[in-house]
């Protein structure tokens, strides 16, 4: 089985590209098992990158599918969103179109997260897919705190354009942007004209991204993550990593372990989850 490539990217990073013998391909950055690119059998990228992304530590790059672990957010003790996004991973096996990358505990990262653990991501791509699957394995000898989430930022036309259908009609949610206050969804799709920030706890397991002006619609399945966050920042505020203008440009469709954890793994458990994306 051939290894898969590593190739230079930007700030010294480096990142294996992936690519499927039916069209698909797909980047990976070593730097936080990160996900920066993900192109369909047509050639067309469905993630954004911010042309403004920082690659390296203590930073997560702006864009593409930022790995939340073991933490969401701002729900628990952790850096926001947990240390896997700004932690060097390691290629454990790979292949033309997949790749395995891992991450074990360092001193530093004992400081807040005191456990041992294996975790281990895999990504492959497929004609007008890409397969996500996060695996972490227990190895202390107490039980460790998890939250987690797949933050992927899907690129579209304008965010006038597009909207999320949360899978269910009138579903509640928590507003982050009013102190996760538990808030009820009009209907079942999702659309955006201000800053939008919300767990759909207990969502359903299959959800959409539909763009009306390119006619595109972006299927994420979820398995073994009960929420879904979905996410649009609305305006330049705040964030240096991202340039003037592009928040019009993408919508964040994140399964997660969220507000519905953190769960406890278990000493030699092995814990996992997947998410499928695919386009039409
Ligand atoms: O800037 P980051 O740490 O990557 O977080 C970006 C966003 O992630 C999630 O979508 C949260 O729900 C938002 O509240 C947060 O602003």
């Amino acid at each position: 089985m051939a290894a898969p490539k590593l190739v230079d990217g930007p700030e010294g990073q480096q990142k294996v590209v992936l690519k499927s013998s039916s069209g698909g391909s797909a980047e990976v950055f070593l730097h936080g098992a990160h996900v920066t690119s993900w192109k369909s059998n047509k050639g067309e990228e469905l993630f954004f990158l911010s042309k403004k992304a920082i690659y390296a530590p203590p930073k997560a790059i702006r864009g593409g599918i930022p790995l939340c672990f073991p933490q969401f957010g701002p729900l628990g003790k952790l850096q926001q969103h947990g240390f896997a996004r700004n932690s060097e991973f390691e290629v454990s096996r790979g292949s033309e179109d997949s790749v395995t990358m891992s991450l074990r505990p360092t001193t530093d990262l004992h400081r807040t997260y005191p456990h041992e653990f294996h975790l281990l991501v895999t990504v492959k791509v497929g004609s007008d897919s890409l397969t996500q699957t996060l695996e972490v394995k227990n190895e202390s000898s107490e039980a460790m705190p998890l939250g987690t989430a797949f933050h992927t930022y899907f690129l579209v036309s304008d965010v006038d354009n597009v909207y999320v259908d949360v899978g269910s009609d009138g579903p509640t949610y928590l507003d982050n942007t009013k102190g996760r206050a538990e808030t009820q969804l009009s209907g079942s799709k999702v659309k955006f004209q201000q800053e939008f920030d919300a767990i759909f706890q207990g969502a359903p397991d299959s959800l959409k991204l539909v763009d009306e002006k390119t006619g595109r619609t972006i299927t994420v399945k979820k398995e073994g993550l009960p929420d879904a966050v979905v996410w649009n920042p609305w305006g330049d505020k705040q964030f240096a990593d991202m340039a003037e203008g592009e928040y019009r440009t993408f919508v964040c469709v994140e399964p997660a372990l969220a507000a519905s954890g953190p769960i406890q793994v278990q000493p030699g458990e092995t814990w996992s989850c997947t998410q499928v994306l695919s386009v039409s």
